[in-house]
Formats: C-alpha cells, sequence, structure tokens
C-alpha cells in the first residue's frame, strides 16, 4: 500500500530529500546502492509497481502434478554472457551466484527446425553461411568505427557479406533467430557498427554462454535481495505503487516530483531511469519542456517490443522431442511469424512441466499484442499443426504479456538504429541540470541488458554521491551535443560517452 506523503501545493510542504530515485528497476537500485556505498543515504526511490525490479518481472502459470503453479518470467529471463576464468565477470552472472537463482545454459545446438511441412534440417544455414557473413560484418564495423566511416544498416553489411535471403524463407527464419530474437528489430533496422559492438562487448569481454533463469522466486529475488542490504524492511525511503506524473526541474536549487494523488517530494537531484518506452510516450510532463537536444536523443535511440507467448499441454501428451531446447519455424508468407519456439519441458529445465513458449517481435508482437487471447492462440496452434501435425492435444493453458501498451516501460528494451552517433545517444544519457538519466537504454555498450542498467545506475550513483559530499559544480557536467554528426570518431570513445571498455581492439581490429 502507498505511504502517505505530504499533500501538494505549496512545495515547502512536500517530502523532502537530497536525490530521489525514480524507478525501483534494475538501474534505480544499483544507483540507490552506490549512493549508499559512498555513506550518501538520504534518497527516496519512487515506482509505480508494488514490487521491485521493473523489467524483471515474473507470473505464475500452469500448474505442476501436485497443482502447483509454475514460475515464469515475464521480462528478462537470460543471464547473458556469464564470464571467464581470469577474465572479467558480468556482475549480473556475480549476483546470480550469489542469490543462488536456478538458471540453465542455453545449448543453442539443440535445435531442430521446421517449415509449414514438418521437419526440414536447414541447420548448416545457421552453422555456415550465417556464420560466415557475421565474421565479414564483425570485421567491417570494426573498420567503420576505427577510420570515423558512416554507420551502414546491418542489412546493407550482411548484403555486402554476401547473405541475401531475400523470398527464401528457410534463410529468412535462420536470420531472425540471429538477429532479431536478440535486438527485437530486423537488421533493416538496426545499426551496423553498434550492434556489432553490442555483441561484443557483452559475449566477447564475458563469455558467449546464455543461461536461463527460472527461480520459483523469480529473476528479480537478485534485485530485491541487493535492495535489502541497504534498505530495512518497510524503510521509508521506498515507496512502491506511487506513480509519478510530473518533473519539475525549473527552480535552480531543486526538483520537484508529482505523484498521481498529489502527493509531492522536493530533491536537490532526480535520477530518472524509468524506460525508454515511458520517456518517448510523454507519460511524465517535464516542466520545463526538455530541451531540444535531450529530445533528440530520446527519439533518437529506438524501443522494441519482445512478447514471449506461454503454453501449457497436457504433460503425458507431449508431441515435441523431450531432448530438444530450441524449435525453428519457417513461415512460408510471414518473416517473423511464431519463428522460435522454447522448451521448458527439456532436461535441466522443468522436465514433465509441458511447457512450450514462442517468440515474437516488433510488427508482430505490437499485433499479437493488440489483438485477443483467442486470436493468438489459434494463430499459434496452427503454427505447431503446421510444424507437429494436426492430432496434437489444445493446451490447457495460455498467457503473454503485453509490453508495447504498459503504461510503466512502453516496450521491452531499446535497440541504436542505424546511422546514429554516439553523440545522439550521449544526449540520452546526459543530465538536464538536476535531472539525471539512467538505465539500459542509456548504457552506449549493454544497451538492452540489464548489465547496462546496473552499470549506469551505479555509475550515475557514485557520481552524484561524490559531488553531493564535494564540489557540487561538477555535478552538472555530463556531456551534451547540440549539434550532431552522422559519424562517430574514435576521439569520442570515452568513458565520457559511456565507451568504457573497448570492444574492438583486443578482438584484431587494428
Ligand atoms: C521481454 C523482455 C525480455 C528481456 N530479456 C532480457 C534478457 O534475457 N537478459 C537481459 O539482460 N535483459 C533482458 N531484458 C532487458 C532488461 O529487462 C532491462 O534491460 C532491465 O530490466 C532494465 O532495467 P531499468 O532499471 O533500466 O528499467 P526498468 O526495469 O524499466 O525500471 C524502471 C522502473 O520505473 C518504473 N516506472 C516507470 N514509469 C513510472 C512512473 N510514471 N512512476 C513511477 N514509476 C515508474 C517502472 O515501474 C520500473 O520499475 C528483457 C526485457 C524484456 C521486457
Amino acid at each position: 500500500t502507498p505511504r502517505p506523503l505530504h499533500p501538494r501545493g505549496n512545495s515547502t510542504q512536500c517530502r523532502k530529500t537530497s536525490v530521489v530515485v525514480l524507478g525501483a528497476g534494475m538501474a534505480g537500485i544499483a544507483a540507490a546502492q552506490s549512493m549508499n556505498n559512498e555513506s550518501m543515504t538520504d534518497f527516496i526511490i519512487v515506482d509505480v509497481n508494488s514490487y521491485i525490479g521493473g523489467r524483471v518481472a515474473h507470473t505464475t502459470f500452469g500448474k505442476d502434478a501436485d497443482g502447483n503453479p509454475y514460475t515464469v518470467e515475464l521480462g528478462a529471463n537470460w543471464i547473458q554472457g556469464l564470464g571467464s576464468d581470469g577474465g572479467p565477470e558480468n556482475p549480473i552472472w556475480t549476483l546470480a551466484k550469489k542469490y543462488k537463482l536456478t538458471n540453465t545454459y542455453s545449448d543453442y545446438d539443440s535445435i531442430i527446425t521446421y517449415d509449414e511441412t514438418g521437419p526440414v534440417n536447414y541447420t548448416d544455414l545457421l552453422n555456415v553461411d550465417f556464420e560466415d557473413a557475421y565474421a565479414t560484418v564483425e570485421q567491417d564495423a570494426g573498420y567503420l568505427l576505427t577510420e570515423n566511416l558512416h554507420d551502414r544498416s546491418y542489412r546493407t553489411a550482411l548484403s555486402l557479406a554476401g547473405w541475401k535471403p531475400k523470398k527464401d524463407m528457410l534463410k529468412q527464419a535462420v536470420e531472425w533467430w540471429e538477429f532479431d530474437w536478440e535486438y527485437s528489430y530486423s537488421p533493416d533496422l538496426s545499426s551496423e557498427t553498434w550492434s556489432i559492438v553490442n555483441y561484443n562487448t557483452t559475449f566477447y569481454q564475458y563469455s558467449d554462454e546464455n543461461n536461463y533463469v527460472f527461480d520459483s522466486r523469480g529473476y528479480n529475488a537478485f534485485i530485491e535481495g541487493e535492495a535489502y542490504t541497504f534498505l530495512s524492511p518497510n524503510d521509508s525511503r521506498l515507496l512502491l505503487n506511487t506513480n509519478v506524473t510530473s518533473i519539475d526541474y525549473s527552480s535552480n536549487n531543486s526538483i520537484t516530483i508529482t505523484m498521481s494523488d498529489d502527493s509531492c517530494i522536493v530533491a536537490d537531484y532526480a535520477i530518472c531511469t524509468f524506460s525508454l518506452g515511458v520517456l518517448q510516450n510523454d507519460v511524465v510532463e517535464f516542466t520545463p519542456k526538455l530541451p531540444d537536444w535531450k529530445q533528440e536523443g530520446i527519439e533518437g535511440m529506438q524501443m522494441g517490443t519482445y512478447t514471449k507467448i506461454f503454453l501449457q499441454f497436457p504433460p503425458d501428451q507431449q508431441f515435441w522431442d523431450a531432448n530438444t531446447q530450441f524449435f525453428l519455424y519457417a513461415d512460408p508468407y510471414e518473416r517473423g511469424w511464431y519463428p522460435v519456439w522454447q522448451s521448458l519441458s527439456a532436461p535441466g529445465f522443468l522436465p514433465g512441466s509441458g511447457i512450450l513458449f514462442a517468440t515474437v517481435v516488433y510488427t508482430e508482437s505490437y499485433r499479437a499484442e493488440q489483438q485477443s487471447d483467442d486470436i493468438t492462440k489459434a494463430e499459434v496452434m496452427a503454427v505447431l499443426k503446421n510444424m507437429f501435425g494436426d492430432y496434437i492435444p489444445d493446451p490447457i493453458d495460455f498467457m503473454y504479456p503485453r509490453w508495447s501498451t504498459e503504461p510503466w516501460a512502453y516496450g521491452s528494451y531499446s535497440n541504436w538504429p542505424p546511422g546514429m552517433s554516439i553523440e545522439t545517444h550521449q544526449n540520452l544519457r546526459a543530465n538536464v541540470g538536476p535531472l539525471y538519466f539512467a538505465g539500459e537504454a542509456t548504457s552506449t555498450e549493454y544497451y538492452g541488458f540489464l548489465q547496462g542498467a546496473f552499470f549506469e545506475g551505479q555509475e550515475v550513483g557514485s557520481k552524484l554521491a561524490q559531488c553531493i559530499k564535494g564540489n557540487l559544480t561538477e555535478c552538472r557536467k555530463e556531456k551534451s551535443y547540440e549539434a550532431i554528426k552522422g559519424t562517430t570518431n574514435m576521439e569520442d570513445l570515452t568513458p565520457t560517452n559511456g565507451w568504457t571498455v573497448s570492444s574492438m581492439e583486443v578482438y584484431g581490429f587494428d
């Protein structure tokens, strides 16, 4: 239940704090934790949801043999890039181990490929043809970046490397599995250089392993666990179920946050971790209006949607291979039409659960998320019948979230469009006076991933804590760009712009 705040009106009646943290997701909790680590404990965390974790969200689904429900993740599901002996470790993996989250390695070689006639083996397209083109694109991206050349779309890069799926629907399915499934956009709508930077920073720096989390406490158990390392139970600095409607930063030395119940908080600084989707959909009113350069940053990055559609079948009538993790479907007409299917009945997951889920992104997500469960269920059952034959049982449970219309997220995670330089992205990151920004989308190198939200929150939290303790003018100096150029200069690949580790030189791009 919401905690009572002082009524609105004269801002002298608002609750006061040094830093208000807007959002209790990964970035917000990491920001508050790093302030706490710097002994700066005068903060308030606000979130519209009733739980800590934001887009790391779960629900119950289906039933096991004893009638107890399973837990499934609606949002983030994988720990992406773990780490290797002696090398850097993904902080999300470190925390997953600390909280003993149940997880299993996703084996992308455990796959059977299908088209509308049933199983058809086109794994060669995956393992040879696409991989060959990828190796060329990877080199080319490093070349564009090191030579300050203009970015290309990932589509252009693939075509130049000889990968041209055109009307070949098997190739389209393979491409979707390799690209859209990760970035939530097609190669046509994604940056060549930054898609490669994003991939390399996570999967080369740490490791190329993705571990799937299916913990009955929910994946967010680690974020909640970390929050309660510095918050006490019922801590008055955590305001859940609290909907922020406006942010007024017009005063020189304070910022006023107003909630839907007309309560308010006055702070010296705010860290806004609301998703890019929330910022793009004008959910929160900013006073004054955000400057043009900031708006360009917000509108420049794009917000993707990634939808998991869950089905439980009678466990004693499982019709797919019990030992396989993934099933890839190539629809004859529509690219991205319920292409990837994952079995939670596979060994190491929830054997005997009878749970299968499909993933769609982008326009197929928007369509599915606008329509009723019944229509979507009929579509996915038609696909499963193409793959496995007409005599499969009906699901006993069916459910999917609707990220694109969720008012506290408006999408799943961000993606870097073709041709956007590091300067536009830095404008998304940069502060506007006392108003700071952090979240997965503000991460230059790890956008889309939990580690991006973690690092961005941590960085802005510790920066603010340090400046509050010392030189205040230092707090207002994040870099922003009034005039945007079309290329990213090597000189701009600095921590100031969020480039903290090289995702190139180590890996052979000289
Ligand atoms: C379907 C899906 C699949 C994903 N898969 C993976 C994956 O496998 N691996 C991975 O690493 N990442 C994955 N991600 C991305 C990952 O979930 C995000 O990068 C990360 O959770 C973002 O954290 P954040 O703190 O930046 O934002 P959020 O988690 O969105 O936190 C922001 C908080 O602000 C709150 N808020 C928003 N508006 C308001 C308002 N007006 N008033 C008050 N509170 C408000 C929200 O409730 C939210 O809690 C996935 C995301 C989705 C949705």
